[in-house]
């Protein structure tokens, strides 16, 4: 069972008592687990079903349409990601799935088009993105505090951040096109971000425990998943934990809306002082500009 926690509205307006009582509640989950469901987090459910009708309006055009936002180096890999682009990380084959990125970029690296190239087809999606900023924010804060690092411990690292958007349409066919050999949709792993936060319209995701089973993330229209990923774990030294998933082998067309809330680019992540004093540093230093360039590189092939 997946545990749920109840938000005190949109967290845009959260007080600081207010983030001490999510603190309180996620807390632990954060140290067990690194996943759950929140409600009551003020975003409207008519936005999400927004995001999906521009979704599957973008996904039908023809692919010569979608190829012209190609995600490169160029484009800070934003952009769209067609069906056999994206490398799998933990076998030979493609993810079996269309995406799409949305997000920020940054001033140290060139684009050769405007940002807004990219979120024309999708502005309800971006409407999302920013309450979804908001939301990221304020459970960022809530681990800090649980973490006993203050609330706006992470507020310095994040000045002009790589937030992401990733918009996936996992089509009935996807797996057999790219000839999968896996049972598999989107190979186990987890993000390149400090949390995630997603939401989906049909099953498909599985999310791994510490005991190591696997189990299905149910669908719950008006629920957010959260889950916590590699830069809170390794800045935490493991003490909050990431959450392996994956997208099981999907029979009918699924979408996913993540959203990445990442820090700015080229932060060094390494176990705090902090946190390392009672056990040594588990994880090595991780560049949030270069490293993640370099694995964005090896997946996308450019
Ligand atoms: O589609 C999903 O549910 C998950 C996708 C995912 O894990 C990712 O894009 O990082
Ligand atoms: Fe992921």
């Amino acid at each position: 069972m997946i545990p749920q926690i109840r938000l005190p509205g949109p967290a845009a307006g959260w007080t600081s008592k207010e983030r001490q009582a999510v603190a309180d509640d996620i807390g632990d989950i954060c140290r067990r687990e690194g996943f759950f469901f929140v409600r009551d987090h003020g975003i409207p459910v008519g936005l999400i079903q927004d995001v999906y009708a521009e979704m599957r309006t973008f996904y039908r055009l023809p692919s010569d349409e979608k190829n012209k936002y190609d995600a490169a180096e160029e484009s800070q890999f934003l952009g769209y990601r067609g069906l056999g682009r994206e490398r799998s990380r933990t076998h030979s084959g493609t993810e079996a799935c269309e995406q799409f990125r949305i997000g920020n970029v940054t001033g140290e690296l060139t684009l050769p088009e405007s940002v807004d190239f990219y979120h024309e087809p999708f502005p309800k999606s971006l409407e999302l993105f920013h309450r979804l900023t908001d939301l990221g924010d304020g459970l960022l804060a809530a681990c800090a505090i649980d973490l006993g690092l203050g609330d706006d411990f992470f507020t310095g690292y994040l000045n002009t951040p790589l937030h992401r958007l990733g918009l996936n349409y996992y089509g009935a066919s996807h797996l057999s096109d790219v000839g999968s050999k896996v049972n598999y949709a989107m190979s186990p792993h987890i993000d390149l971000s400090l949390l995630t936060i997603l939401h989906q319209d049909e099953p498909g995701l599985d999310v791994r425990s510490s005991d190591g089973s696997w189990s299905e993330v149910p669908t719950e229209p008006d629920t957010l998943f959260v889950f916590l990923a590699d830069y809170v774990q390794r800045w935490s030294n493991g003490r909050h934990r990431a959450a392996p998933h994956r997208v099981s082998a999907v029979r009918q067309d699924r979408m996913s809306i993540q959203y990445k809330h990442r820090p700015d680019y080229g932060v060094v992540v390494a176990p705090l002082d902090a946190l390392t004093q009672a056990e040594p540093p588990k994880y090595a230093p991780l560049d949030t500009g270069s490293d993640y360039v370099a694995v964005l590189k090896s997946i996308l092939g450019t």
